[in-house]
């Protein structure tokens, strides 16, 4: 059908063209009116097929914006809210230009699907924001690197050597030994303010540390190295969120107006000092082993396992000193930022909440007993408290668009066309506040998790509740994350009482980011829940 309309409008074109050429070729020689015949013939069939194409599936609705910037000067700070307004007034999906880009959000759950289950391969590919490359070796990392084999052995690396069950075991020693200093140094502070945020990303830094090498106690002995590291990766994380020019008008990237690439390689350079600094030490340490005694048999820490796996030739994943580098990177910037930034949303709700931290505890009295701390055998039994993080997970998604993805061909999504290379937002924040899906939706009711805990869990088949996305790409710490989170939280609260300062109030707002974080700092004060002072040592 469609080759029969072309050739019918090639067809005619030639012939008026014909007629014209007819009676004008005594003033043109025959090379120029052969050159302009194909000319003519060509833009008719460009023009017949871009408006064919619209014809059938259009483009999605959106608003104009301006010439250039396109609606890049209406977007408020949140980008996440702007597109919730947007959301109603064009419907749950809807495109709009930032500069040059075109973008198409998402936000409803059967479009959602769509995406990341019926056309999930189409949408297993990034974006990378040009500040991404600056910090994983120009996307050599899990996060950022197309969709592949490259992609899918460092993933299952990951994955089958750091999140098994057994090395997750194997770790708990030392998370445990990370979080017990925590306790003790809230407890030395006991009664004054503290900066809930900094210490949790403090203390989940230190247990990614500790995950990821091991009890190596030159790296733990070395606490610059750990200030180092949260300093520069506390940066990275920030310029990831910051709108950059660069991103809007590829074609301005090599100016770097804002100064976003500049930084980022400076934060990097910070981080790279510490992990090469941390590599060194573990290849010295496992030389001199080499030379002395076996190694009695200890499971070897994920560092070691990257080493190893560097050295091999004949492995069905190669890997290079460079990507273990971008891996490590990936880990430590993509896993600290997004689950403290979570413990401290989930204080500042019980906070708020006042009731629900009184349950929230009585759970962990019956659980641990007022003369034990907690411990990883009591986790699984705490559902009010995990109840707690579903819920705050839902208001306060970590990654409230996820990571935008982009369709490696054009493809139709909800009878739209959205082209290849589109930037695509999965409003994941919307969805969480439907009113059509939760009922009272802005209310912080953790009992919703509850009543049918086997609906709502992270594993993204359920596109109404969707914390760490779904599909390919769905988060790949998830098992490490959802430990780290409730273990925390049930330290902290089991062993103090949490409450403001005498006066302030709680403030909930947020300020957007690639981690949506609280506005403001949550500061509370702690003071002591157990009787005994030894359970704090
Ligand atoms: C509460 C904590 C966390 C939350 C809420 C979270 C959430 C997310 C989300 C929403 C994505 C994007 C998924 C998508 O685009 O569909 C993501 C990707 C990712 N996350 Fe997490 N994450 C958390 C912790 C972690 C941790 C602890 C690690 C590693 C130790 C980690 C590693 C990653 C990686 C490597 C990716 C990229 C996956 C890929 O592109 O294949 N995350 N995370």
């Amino acid at each position: 059908m469609m080759s029969y309309h072309l050739n019918k409008a090639v067809e005619t074109i030639c012939s008026l063209w014909s007629w014209w050429w007819a009676g004008s070729n005594k003033k043109l020689d025959v090379v120029a009116g052969a050159v302009l015949t194909v000319s003519i013939a060509v833009l008719a069939i460009l023009w017949y097929l871009r408006t064919s194409r619209k014809g059938t599936t259009p483009w999605p609705p959106g608003p104009r914006g301006l010439p250039v910037v396109g609606y890049l000067p209406f977007l408020g700070s949140n980008l996440h809210h702007s597109f919730a307004e947007l959301a109603h007034l064009y419907g749950p999906i809807f495109k709009l230009w930032l500069g040059n880009k075109l973008c198409v959000v998402l936000s409803s759950p059967s479009l959602a699907k769509q995406v990341v289950r019926d056309q999930d391969t189409i949408f297993a590919n990034r974006d990378p924001p040009v500040a991404a490359f600056a910090y994983t070796y120009g996307g050599l990392d899990i996060a950022w690197s197309p969709y592949g084999s490259y992609w899918r052995n460092l993933r299952k690396v990951f994955v089958r050597e750091m999140l098994s069950n057994a090395s997750l075991e194997a770790c708990y020693p030392l998370q445990r030994s990370e979080v017990r200093k925590t306790i003790t140094n809230v407890y030395s502070k006991i009664g004054t303010p503290m900066d809930i945020g900094q210490l949790s990303f403090q203390t989940v830094v230190n247990v990614t540390l500790s995950s990821l090498w091991g009890n190596t106690p030159e790296v733990h002995n070395d606490s610059k190295n750990g200030a180092k590291f949260r300093e520069a990766a506390s940066e990275i994380t920030e310029l990831l969120g910051k709108p950059n020019i660069s991103d809007f008008f590829p074609t301005l990237a090599g100016f770097d107006i804002q100064g976003v690439e500049r930084q980022m390689k400076r934060a990097f350079l910070l981080a790279e000092q510490v992990i090469d600094s941390i590599i060194d030490q573990k290849m010295k340490k496992s030389t001199a082993k080499e030379e002395g005694a076996s190694d009695n048999g200890e499971k070897k820490d994920f560092l070691q396992f990257l080493l190893d796996l560097k050295e091999q030739e004949d492995t069905e994943t190669p890997i290079t000193m460079t990507q273990i580098k971008a891996l490590l990177m990936d880990i430590l910037v993509g896993g600290t930022d997004t689950t403290a930034t979570m413990v401290e949303w989930v204080m500042a709700e019980m906070i708020r909440n006042p009731v629900i931290m009184k349950r929230a505890q009585e759970e962990l009295t019956n659980v641990v007993g007022m003369g034990n701390i907690v411990e990883e055998s009591h986790l699984p039994k705490l559902q009010y408290m995990d109840a707690v993080i579903k819920e705050s997970l839902r208001l306060h998604p970590a990654l409230p668009l996820l990571v935008p993805k982009c369709p490696s061909q054009d493809c139709t999504v909800g009878g739209y066309t959205i082209p290849k290379g589109t930037k695509v937002f999965l409003n994941v924040w919307a969805i969480h506040r439907d009113p059509q899906i939760w009922d009272s939706p802005s209310e912080f009711k953790p009992e919703r998790f509850l009543s049918e805990p086997g609906r709502w869990d992270y594993t993204g088949n359920n596109f109404q509740y969707l914390p760490f996305g779904s599909g390919r790409r769905i988060c790949a710490g998830i098992p490490l994350a959802e430990r780290m989170v409730i273990y925390l939280l049930a330290s902290l609260l089991h062993s103090f009482n949490w409450q403001l300062p005498e006066g302030e109030d709680l403030d909930l707002s947020e300020k957007f980011g690639i981690v949506l974080k609280k506005r403001t700092p949550l500061v509370a004060i702690p003071t002591k829940r157990l009787s005994s002072s030894d359970l704090y040592l």
